[in-house]
């Protein structure tokens, strides 16, 4: 028994998911991983036995190599694709996934921010599962969606894991005086999709609480850029006529790559388990 499943991605959060699936091997058996090149050249004979391994801070070769696949093959044999690469790939890869019937787990959830897309998705037939990724309480915004007024997020980052090439030059330049200054400062407020246009590897917890809250206008964005952050913050302030709720969530960002809060690799493994059959389950 146990699932059989290939990664989307092989960056900070795909290396230490692998790591972290070794320890369950009886359950969930890592069958590759599809990588930009792999994706880029659909040939499965360009890929004769190409294997590749962590380019963390362990080193390379000090981990297990994965044998790369191209994605018919991936599809073909995966119970489930984990997606843990970016947006873009989403949108590029995850409709031939779910449409072939095999499951995707996605990381980058701002993709979903896109109706049409999300429709796609979740027309199946295979499944398509939100990560809790790097926050929690979702469960409790889920079982509040309808009932929901409003939800603030303030998320508080190191200029450094802010900054990334495709950023707007006046954001770019807000972000690096603030890092010159040595003091925090907001550097954007807006929507969803306003959040996940500028940051899209940085703010996929936004579009996670307005997917469980069943309307991603609801979530009010704010980012600090906080050169003393050594934890990543989300603060998350929930309105509604059921009740108000706030949670506070301090992670430790991934060794790997400081944008991403290491939690989030862990809420994968957690929810792969979970499909799995392993529990015990929090419904
Ligand atoms: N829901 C949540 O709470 C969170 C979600 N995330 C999401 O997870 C993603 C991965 O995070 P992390 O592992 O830290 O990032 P990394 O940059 O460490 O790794 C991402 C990997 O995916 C590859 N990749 C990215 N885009 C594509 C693409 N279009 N096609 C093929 N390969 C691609 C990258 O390749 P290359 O190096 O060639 O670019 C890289 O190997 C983030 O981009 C973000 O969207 C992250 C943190 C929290
Ligand atoms: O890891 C985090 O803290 C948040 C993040 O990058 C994202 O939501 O994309």
């Amino acid at each position: 028994m146990g699932i059989d499943v290939v990664l989307l991605g092989y960056g900070a959060i795909g290396q230490a998911v692998h790591r972290m699936l070794g320890a369950h091997d009886g359950e969930v058996r890592v069958l590759g991983v599809l990588d930009r090149a792999s994706l880029a050249d659909p040939d499965p004979a360009a890929l004769t036995a190409r294997t590749t391994g962590p380019t963390g801070p362990a080193g390379p070769g000090s981990g297990p190599r994965v044998p790369v696949l191209d994605l018919a093959t991936a599809i073909e044999r995966a119970d489930l694709v984990i997606e843990c690469a970016s947006p873009a790939a989403v949108r590029a890869h995850g409709p031939a996934i779910t449409s072939a019937g095999t499951d995707l787990l996605v990381a980058s959830l701002g993709a979903l921010a896109d109706g049409r897309l999300r429709a796609v998705l979740e027309a199946g037939p295979g499944r398509c599962h939100y990560s809790t990724g790097a926050i929690g309480g979702l469960d409790l915004i889920r079982a509040s969606a309808g009932t929901i007024n409003a939800i603030e997020l303030r998320t508080r980052k190191l200029p450094a894991a802010l900054l990334h090439p495709g950023l707007p030059g006046a954001l770019r330049s807000a972000i690096t005086r603030t890092a010159e200054s040595g003091t925090a400062a907001p550097v954007f407020s807006g929507s969803v999709a306003d959040a996940i246009r500028d940051f899209p590897s940085n703010i996929n917890v936004a579009a996670a609480l307005g997917l469980a809250a069943g309307d991603l206008d609801l979530v009010a964005v704010d980012i600090i850029a906080d050169p003393a952050a050594a934890m990543t913050r989300h603060e998350i302030t929930v309105r509604g006529e059921g009740g108000n709720y706030r949670f506070g969530i301090e992670n430790f960002p991934d060794p790997a790559n400081p944008a991403t809060s290491a939690l989030t690799a862990r809420s994968m493994v957690s929810g792969v388990l979970r499909l799995a059959g392993c529990g015990p389950h929090f419904i």
